[in-house]
């Protein structure tokens, strides 16, 4: 007789260890039932990642669900599991109808990372069996501490269990009371018991190789032959005799009184399953964890070698209750020896947790991975180029993320990722795509209105993560046709409010006030300056018409909305910082506003929302991997992320700068974002640099490419990012949001506040106020004055400055000051100027003079509006800056109504709150103030500064 058949007449039914596709689609399964009497199936994610992650069999299977729709990689990888369990517990149905529910069962485990999570065990386990739908499923649950009260929850939910990662006697009696009190639970509340099963797995060859190991050990140090021989005797008979005393106690649980209640009731007994007795010793039989382990009422899961073996050359006996004694026996002479089995057996569970927890992370990395390929077309593509070290770091890096789970503790919302302060609260950004695609029927609602009322032009009136996002949306998009065109103000600059002014018609133009806190000076003085002039054009009365907030409930904002009668307030989420809010109402409603699709945004950016899930490991995860290469980056000195973006998308980059120095620049760390300088050959650059290139597929430069290339081959480190289409850019702030969230726990700050950023605004609000009183701002003294310019800087820079040769001159004090530069260092020039062409152009050619000559990199910054992004990195961040503040009297200054500090006075406050606040830090700063014509003023520090660097 076929030796696997004849284990049916000693009671214990054999089930298979494995699972694949093919293997039950072939009918492979139903013959081993017929020929051999398999009565059960198990799986587990190391079975799971063998299968779909080692082969193509799943890539149909994977395609036809993506072809239903997008999901998430844990998702994804549920649906096939499902489907394959489904087929399994299908095809053992008719054992489980002959057998009347006693056998013929099917396990799928609940994901390894839950395993010491009560509440998430029990949720996973329900969604399971509810999703898998067969009665002769079990749910596989680990017999941790916190796995115990899981099972017992499970059971008196009518819910069959298979206990999973058994290893020690003392926990099997828990696991059994588990069981017992869960029956006991269930018919208390009414339930039926007849139809929960259960089978304690019962780990065995993994025993013997730990302790097999520790004998090892011990009689490679021992001198007695006798002591060798008795250690030598123990190896390989301890997880039989583990098991068989386990057994004794299986008889002893289900025989009492209290069994015998439950019984009456329709309970069955939980079996005993010896699992992991696949031999991994070669010096062992390939079938002793079968044949020494048989008797009634127990399962024993093979893997397909160990069947085979077995129904080769397996000697069926009933042996599981021979030698019971010399078992005992055993166990206690290894402890006299010294080994504890407790220590082993423990060490067992959390090793086979994350035994599962790495095979798991493997499974997903690999779904991850078909996932993309499936949706190539849809998802931005990035590519890192890092020289050796750097990816040595990013890997190792990478490898403890993965490790310890930080990933999914992050969409966790744990703040023990960054510093544990409170970056709890502010990571509303992780799912705000998906919530604000639940308001798409409200936003459609709002355009519908905009386009009715046939506004022409729509103006957001916001600074820093209220304008830039936007900003970005209206270079990025077209004009839609019946939409009013989006523009952005983001200044106290008297002429750039003028300028903007005149851009639009005043009677059509919507206003967007944004503001999260709704406090900040510039989004309210723009709304006092425009309200009024939109009321003079349509009358008072209507003036709110033309006014929509977005704003954070309960914000001073909100107030002054409501009593204006603005037309609609948006709220926004308070746990989302103003940098990661472009996903939120904060971008939203200005797309909206300007007919942008939102449907189509979101759902392509939820493409990589899911890319950069908590279920996919670092390794595939593309915002970690821009994380960690830009966090990694940062800690060996290549600190300056300079970002170049192409024509399409060419505004991405004044976005990201807020982004990533905003959430890094503090506590004399961060990560310096250097935008707009364009690529130049590889002897232009020290070796503080980290290049990330986007550009949308089919745009192409051979020009920018061939730099790019030879960046690359000198040695720095660069990342490549494409965007399927620039409609995609919704991918991009998700991926750079997660990335700076990871770079900022790499860095070891928290991310989400702006320290020094507040410090600027306190002492131009001092500045203002003293203004309000007395009608003048605080006097200054110049350290030196000429006919185009005066000069400011504290006492210790002009000490220093003048140390270093400044003089009576404009000149001299430019090449003092830039003579300060070292290796490393940046320059940045912080114009409170009008933005605009011109000036860019002035501030560029300055800027990549410094550059060319120094080998630093350099920022062209206009205030206020950098006060608001990069200004936090400047105070807080690294001490490597050397500032050039340059301001400049106001042609035409500009009165605010309802208060005596006019546009020009507010930004002269700005300027000189942010100035003290950076020599107060003992920054590297000096303020050049133009005085007369200011085409004139700046073609003289031009020169200045031309003269200074030859
Ligand atoms: O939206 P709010 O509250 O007006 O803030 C605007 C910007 O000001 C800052 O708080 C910095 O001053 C940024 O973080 C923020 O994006
Ligand atoms: O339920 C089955 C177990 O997951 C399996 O038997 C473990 O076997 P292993 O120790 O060979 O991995």
């Amino acid at each position: 007789m076929n030796p696997v058949k004849a284990l049916e007449q000693h009671g214990q039914a054999i089930w298979l260890d494995f699972l694949a596709r093919g293997f039950i689609a072939k009918g492979d399964l139903t013959k081993l039932i017929d020929a051999d009497g398999v009565k059960g199936v198990t799986s587990n994610p190391s079975i799971f990642e063998k299968a779909i992650g080692s082969s193509d069999e799943y890539d149909g299977a994977i395609g036809a669900a993506l072809a239903q729709g997008d999901r998430s990689v844990g998702e994804l990888y549920e649906a096939v599991a499902v489907e394959d369990i489904q087929h399994a517990a299908d095809v053992l149905r008719p054992t489980y109808d002959k057998l009347e529910g006693r056998d013929g069962f099917v396990s799928l485990e609940v994901s390894p990372y839950l395993a010491l999570d009560t509440k998430a065990t029990i949720v996973e386990a329900e969604r399971l069996w509810a999703a898998v739908k067969r009665e002769n499923l079990m749910v596989k649950v680990p017999a941790t501490r916190q796995g115990l009260p899981a099972i017992k929850q499970l059971i008196s939910k009518g819910i069959s269990v298979n206990v999973t990662l058994l290893f020690s006697q003392k926990v099997y009696v828990e696991v059994a009371e588990a069981y017992l009190s869960g029956l006991e639970a269930l018919i208390a509340n009414g339930g039926d018991p007849s139809h929960v099963a259960s089978v304690a797995s019962f780990f065995v060859s993994r025993i013997d190789s730990a302790v097999d190991k520790e004998l090892d050990d011990k009689i490679a140090t021992a001198n007695d032959p006798a002591e060798k021989a008795r250690l030598e005797k123990l190896k390989g008979k301890i997880a039989i005799a583990n098991a068989k005393i386990a057994y004794q106690d299986y008889k002893r649980l289900f025989s009492g009184d209290r069994w015998k209640k439950l019984q009456v009731c329709g309970a069955k007994p939980q079996r005993l399953l010896w699992a992991s007795t696949g031999t991994k010793n070669k010096a062992y039989s390939d079938v002793v964890y079968i044949e020494e382990l048989i008797g009634p009422d127990t399962v024993n899961t093979v893997p397909p070698a160990t069947l085979d073996a077995f129904r080769d050359h397996g000697k069926p006996r009933a042996s599981l209750e021979e030698h019971v004694d010399d078992a005992r026996a055993a166990l206690k002479d290894l402890a006299n020896v010294g080994v504890s089995l407790d220590a082993i057996t423990d060490r067992l569970v959390t090793e086979a947790v994350q035994l599962f927890a790495d095979s798991f992370d493997k499974l997903l990395g690999a779904v991850a991975f078909k996932r993309e390929t499936v949706l190539a077309g849809g998802i931005d593509t990035q590519k890192l180029a890092l020289a050796d070290d750097l990816a040595k770091s990013v890997k190792e890096h990478g490898e403890d993320w993965r490790n310890t789970g930080k990933i999914r503790r992050l969409w966790d919302r744990d703040k023990s990722v960054w510093t544990g302060t409170d970056e709890d609260k502010w990571l509303g950004w992780l799912t705000s795509a998906a919530a604000e695609k639940a308001k798409l029927a409200d936003y459609t609602e709002f355009a519908k209105w905009v386009k009715a009322r046939g506004f022409t032009d729509a103006v957001v009136l916001g600074m820093g993560g209220s304008s830039l996002g936007p900003e970005v949306l209206a270079h990025t998009f077209a004009q839609q046709p019946g939409f009013p065109k989006l523009h952005v103000l983001d200044s106290t600059d008297p002429a750039q409010v003028r300028t903007l002014e005149h851009s639009v018609t005043l009677g059509t133009t919507l206003f967007i006030v944004s503001s999260k806190s709704g406090g900040t000076t510039e989004p309210n003085v723009m709304k006092d300056y425009f309200f009024a002039r939109v009321g003079e054009t349509v009358g008072a009365d209507k003036a709110g018409q033309h006014f929509v907030a977005v704003t954070d409930p309960g914000s001073s904002m909100e107030k002054v909305a409501t009593e204006a009668k603005f037309a609609r307030i948006f709220h926004g989420d308070p746990t989302i910082g103003g940098r990661y809010s472009v996903l939120s109402p904060f971008g939203m409603v200005p797309a909206a506003a300007a007919g942008i699709d939102l449907g189509q945004l979101l759902d392509l950016t939820m493409a990589m929302v899911r890319s950069c899930g908590p279920d996919v490991p670092p390794q595939e995860n593309p915002g970690v991997q821009l994380g960690l290469a830009m966090g990694c980056a940062g800690l060996e000195g290549r600190d300056k992320v300079t970002i170049t973006s192409s024509k399409a998308i060419a505004d991405f980059g004044a976005w990201a700068e807020q982004l990533i120095a905003e959430s890094t620049g503090k506590d004399g760390k961060g990560l310096i974002p250097i935008d707009g300088e364009p690529l130049a050959a590889p002897s232009t650059y020290g070796n503080d640099r980290l290049f990330i290139d986007l550009r949308t597929d089919g745009e192409s430069d051979a020009a920018h490419d061939a730099k790019l290339a030879a960046l690359e081959d000198a040695g720095h480190p660069v990342v490549r990012i494409v965007l399927k289409s620039a409609d995609a850019i919704g991918q991009e702030f998700f991926r750079f949001e997660l990335a700076t969230a990871v770079a900022g726990a790499i860095l070891g700050i928290n991310p989400f506040n702006q320290p020094d950023v507040e410090s600027a605004k306190i002492k131009t609000r001092e500045l203002t106020a003293a203004f309000e009183t007395s009608g003048v701002l605080p006097p200054e003294k110049p350290a030196l004055t000429t006919a185009d310019a005066d000069l400011y800087t504290d006492e210790s820079n002009v000490a220093a400055l003048r140390k270093a040769g400044a003089d009576g001159t404009l000149d001299s004090w430019i090449k003092a000051h830039l003579a300060r530069t070292q290796s490393g260092d940046y320059v940045a020039l912080l114009a409170y100027i009008e933005r605009n062409a011109a000036h860019i152009d002035t501030l560029q050619s300055m800027r990549l003079a410094v550059r060319d000559a120094r080998h630093l990199a350099t920022c062209a910054e206009f205030g206020p509006r950098f006060l608001h992004s990069t200004g936090q990195a400047y105070k807080g961040g690294p001490d490597s800056g050397v500032f050039l503040q340059i301001t400049a009297d106001d042609a035409n200054d500009l009165a605010v109504p309802g208060q005596s500090a006019s546009f020009g006075v507010i930004k002269a406050a700005q300027a000189r709150g942010d100035f003290d606040v950076l020599t107060e830090r003992g920054r590297r700063a000096l303020r050049v103030h133009l005085k007369g014509d200011l085409g004139a003023g700046l073609k003289s520090l031009d020169k200045a500064i031309r003269d200074a660097l030859n």
